[in-house]
């Protein structure tokens, strides 16, 4: 399929006239993905954010006749079910996809919801239903996607009867869910009470269990100083996805709200619209939960009762929300989300490990200190554009402060050098790597190019990534035991420099210049897509940095 011709994914769902929930949720979803959405509907409900006044379901005959329009024309790439109501719509559903792709290899991803109860309390899925649902539909399924007591619903039904109050229920609930014939199954956690504390007690007993935290990374990062609260005892929403070969955990922050209505809805349409568009199971889920949690972040109020979350918040929004107490730093929070992996990489190098050591080989330091006096030289230009295009005297200040901090950092590079014999005019003589001049290069281009917030947005990871670094190595050798050498370790100035006052002023000022973009003139989505992206290509950059001075060994 050529990329620009959108996927085209259905829904069999329920209709829910309020907007928040079934087919109209599952459009939403598709149309935010970049798909083109379809619908079967199974039953009318008439319905609001305080609850399900009446049901008036399709008659199955005609479930089939909707069903076989669409396949019988359009090449289908996903699928998923939500509300099917009773056992007969279930069954013709089953039946007609079965007969449809008799062929099985042929068949599309098929996610279903096994949607029984509505938030309000109302019966979604006749009690005689559920047993065709496992019996028909299950084992066509690629995942299913129950929450807490559609999984003890399914499980008691077929005799396999579990109760789920743990990470450790939830996992084993997992796994018994799996027999019932789909090829995975996300347990979602959402009435699931648990903690950090409980994530990292199961990953030290459960070593094969992966733990995707993307979502927290934001939290423990020093420099965005929001890691006073105990983290370990924070409330969290832990979703489980049981495949044949691994059981992955997605966790991410609890968000005490009433607007969860149509949730569940939403992430088994996000994740059939990115199977559609041929992600991986463990991709669409990781970017399914993220989706969904954002939703309730940034949800507005609608109706009197349990509200809709914010179905389209990547494609209309302000996105960015104000500076509070607790969030002190919003748009570095997103940015370094947005690019969570690299950034891990990047601050977490085995440079860093290895310098915080001592055990650092000298000429992969010397390789990177000689480089980085190069690198420096681009930086302190780029900040010289960034005076250009400055138009308050604050501004100008603030840039010309960092080009004088840059060469207070040259000063220190050049100390290093000379005590490893290593004179200025060496320094100078040395040949660029590739490395360097990518990203300085690069700089200059943002530089002269973009306008100021994009060459802001180059400038960030480079001035939070060491100020990161200085203060994750200053806290991890306090610990006891820590792996983190000081006591005789020839780097230890480095450490010192990056995790000191004098540095660590200059990252306070770099990242109040960063949130001040956010409120001088909040960007609209695409704008902040194209902030990330320059964010993510020098976090990458930086990366390659640290990689070419390990290349040496
Ligand atoms: C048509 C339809 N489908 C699904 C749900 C479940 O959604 P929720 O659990 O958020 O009420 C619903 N209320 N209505």
């Amino acid at each position: 399929m050529s990329e620009t011709v959108p996927p085209a994914v259905l829904t069999i769902a329920g209709s829910d006239p309020s907007g928040g929930a079934g087919i109209q949720a599952d459009l939403k979803a598709f149309t935010a993905f970049g798909c083109y959405g379809m619908s079967v509907i199974t039953a009318l409900t008439a319905q609001n954010t305080t609850g399900v006044q009446g049901v008036h379901p399709s008659p199955p005959d005609f479930v089939e006749k909707q069903l076989r329009s669409i396949l019988g024309d359009i090449d289908v790439h996903a699928i998923k079910t939500g509300m099917l109501f009773d056992a007969a719509n279930t069954r013709v559903i089953a039946q007609t996809f079965r007969s449809h792709y008799a062929d099985a290899s042929s068949r599309p991803p098929l996610v279903v919801d096994p949607v029984c109860v509505s938030t309000s309390g109302h019966t979604l899925l006749a009690p005689e239903a559920v047993q065709v649902l496992i019996d028909e539909l299950c084992p066509i399924a690629t995942l299913i996607t129950p929450n807490k007591s559609e999984a003890e619903l399914l499980l008691s039904q077929s005799n396999r009867a579990a109760k789920i109050t743990s990470l450790g229920d939830m996992i084993a609930a997992s796994e018994k869910l799996l027999l019932l014939g789909s090829k995975a199954v996300l347990l979602k956690g959402g009435h699931v009470e648990l903690t950090l504390a409980d994530v990292e007690k199961l990953a030290a007993e459960r070593p094969d269990v992966t733990v995707v935290r993307e979502e927290l990374l934001a939290d423990n990062m020093e420099i965005l100083q929001v890691n006073e609260q105990d983290l370990t005892t924070r409330p969290l929403v832990v979703d489980v996805l049981k495949e044949a070969e691994r059981t992955t955990l997605f966790v991410s922050p609890r968000i005490e709200s009433m607007s969860t209505h149509g949730t569940g809805c939403t992430l088994s349409a996000v994740i059939a619209s990115l199977l559609g568009k041929g992600h991986t199971l463990l991709e669409a889920t990781r970017q399914a939960t993220a989706y969904t949690h954002v939703g309730i972040e940034t949800a507005f109020p609608v109706g009197h009762g349990h509200g809709p979350l914010n179905h389209l918040h990547a494609l209309t929004q302000r996105v960015i929300p104000p500076p509070t107490a607790s969030n002190p730093h919003p748009l570095t929070r997103i940015l370094i989300q947005s690019a969570a992996k690299t950034w891990k990489e990047y601050v977490e190098h085995d440079f860093v490990k290895q310098l915080a050591q001592g055990t650092l080989p000298r000429e992969c330091f010397m390789h990177f200190i000689k480089q980085d006096y190069l690198y420096l030289k681009y930086y302190a230009r780029a900040y010289g554009l960034l005076v250009a295009k400055s138009s308050t005297y604050g501004s100008i200040e603030s840039a010309t402060q960092t080009i004088v901090n840059v060469i207070n950092e040259v000063r220190t590079h050049k100390a290093f050098s000379a005590r490893w014999g290593i004179s200025e005019a060496d320094l100078a003589a040395t040949p660029e790597s590739p490395s360097t001049t990518a990203y300085g290069a690069y700089l200059i281009d943002v530089g002269l190019q973009g306008d100021s917030a994009k060459l802001i947005m180059a400038l960030a990871a480079c001035l939070l990534g060491y100020g990161e670094v200085g203060l994750w190595l200053k806290k991890e050798a306090t610990k006891p035991n820590s792996w983190v050498k000081l006591k005789g370790n020839a780097y230890l100035q480095w450490i010192e420099d990056y995790s000191g006052e004098h540095y660590q002023n200059a990252v306070k000022l770099g990242l109040e210049t960063i949130e001040a973009l956010a409120v001088a003139d909040p960007p609209n989505a695409l704008r902040l897509q194209e902030w990330s992206a320059i964010w993510e290509k020098c976090t990458r950059l930086e990366k390659g940095f640290w990689d070419a001075s390990m290349k040496l060994l």
